[in-house]
């Protein structure tokens, strides 16, 4: 059975086009990073897995099932993003409750050692909260629901650097005990990156790259030498930007740092480094 299998997705706010032709799966349990530019589409995206939406046309299939309006699917699908509205009344507690009673595979257990680390109150109003212990409330949840997918959008928007590493911690523990499908959108590359297996990278409404990790990690280069001895051994269509400085070129190329390229580099006396993903995936979809 396939936890993900999206097909030819289009889908449209009224009359404008925002996803285009989506199309890709998973098949295990995986935490999958999911990156894009501002208005790219991210939302959306986790919207039509999580049911909250529906696509114009294709076919968005969750754990074999069509998870839009069907409870018998979406009861197995958490979705967390920063404007989720509790009760006015509920404390921690209510919160914790109550999310017990609608997911299947809560863990009671891991919910209160979250909620200890995170020094949650237990007994006062979520309302009092401050905008980074709401978000904490639903990091708890979204953790110890276990569901099969879980969608977290921008997780750490508001949280100080503190919390966003035992939330990151919190995930990846979590995540070992028990291996599901976790999406998690953050525009901080360099946050998730430690934690991610794979990453979907959403550009001109569609899905440009679902590649493992480690394709990112290679991939992109900088080189400053003379523009005719790099465009000697990278192609010019692989060339993504190039400046001039005190009269070189600085390129950066959508190429692997291989060991043969890094040899070419120094026998054509071109400097080479491995670019940052956060720039090279600035560069891809600009
Ligand atoms: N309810 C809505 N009605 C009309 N247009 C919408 C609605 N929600 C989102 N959009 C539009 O859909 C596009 C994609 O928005 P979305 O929120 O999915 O992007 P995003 O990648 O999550 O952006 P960001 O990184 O800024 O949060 C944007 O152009 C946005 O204006």
């Amino acid at each position: 059975m396939k936890i993900i299998d999206i097909r030819n997705v289009n889908f449209k706010y009224r009359d404008e086009l925002i996803l285009e032709n989506i199309t890709f799966d998973e098949d295990s349990p995986v935490i999958t990073g999911l990156w894009g530019r501002n208005g790219a589409g991210k939302t959306t995206l986790m919207k039509l897995l999580s049911g909250q939406e529906r696509e114009v046309s294709g076919d968005v299939c969750v754990l074999n099932a069509h998870p839009f309006n069907n409870h018998a699917v979406s009861k197995n699908i958490s979705y967390l993003r920063e404007d989720h509205h509790f009760g006015k009344s509920w404390t921690v507690k209510d919160a914790m409750y109550f999310a017990s009673l609608f997911n299947e595979n809560w863990d009671q257990e891991e919910a209160d050692t979250l909620v200890e680390q995170f020094k949650l109150p237990r007994k006062k109003k979520i309302a009092s909260f401050s905008k980074g212990m709401h978000t904490m409330v639903q990091l708890v949840i979204g953790l110890a629901s276990h569901s099969k997918v879980t969608i977290f959008d921008e997780p750490t928007n508001g949280l100080d650097a503190h919390a966003r590493k035992q939330f990151f911690q919190a995930l990846k523990k979590s995540y070992d005990k028990n291996p599901r499908y976790i999406l998690i959108s953050s525009h901080h590359i360099n946050e998730i990156e430690p934690l991610c297996e794979k990453l979907l990278i959403i550009s001109d409404k569609s899905i440009k790259f679902h590649e493992p990790i480690e394709y990112f990690q290679t991939q992109g280069v900088s080189m400053m030498g003379k523009i005719e001895d790099i465009k000697s051994v990278v192609s010019s269509i692989d060339i993504l930007e190039t400046a001039q400085i005190m009269g070189r070129s600085k390129v950066m190329a959508n190429v692997a740092m291989t060991k043969e390229l890094k040899e070419s580099c120094e026998r054509n006396g071109i400097q080479i480094e491995k670019t940052s993903m956060q720039d090279f995936l600035v560069n891809i979809t600009s």
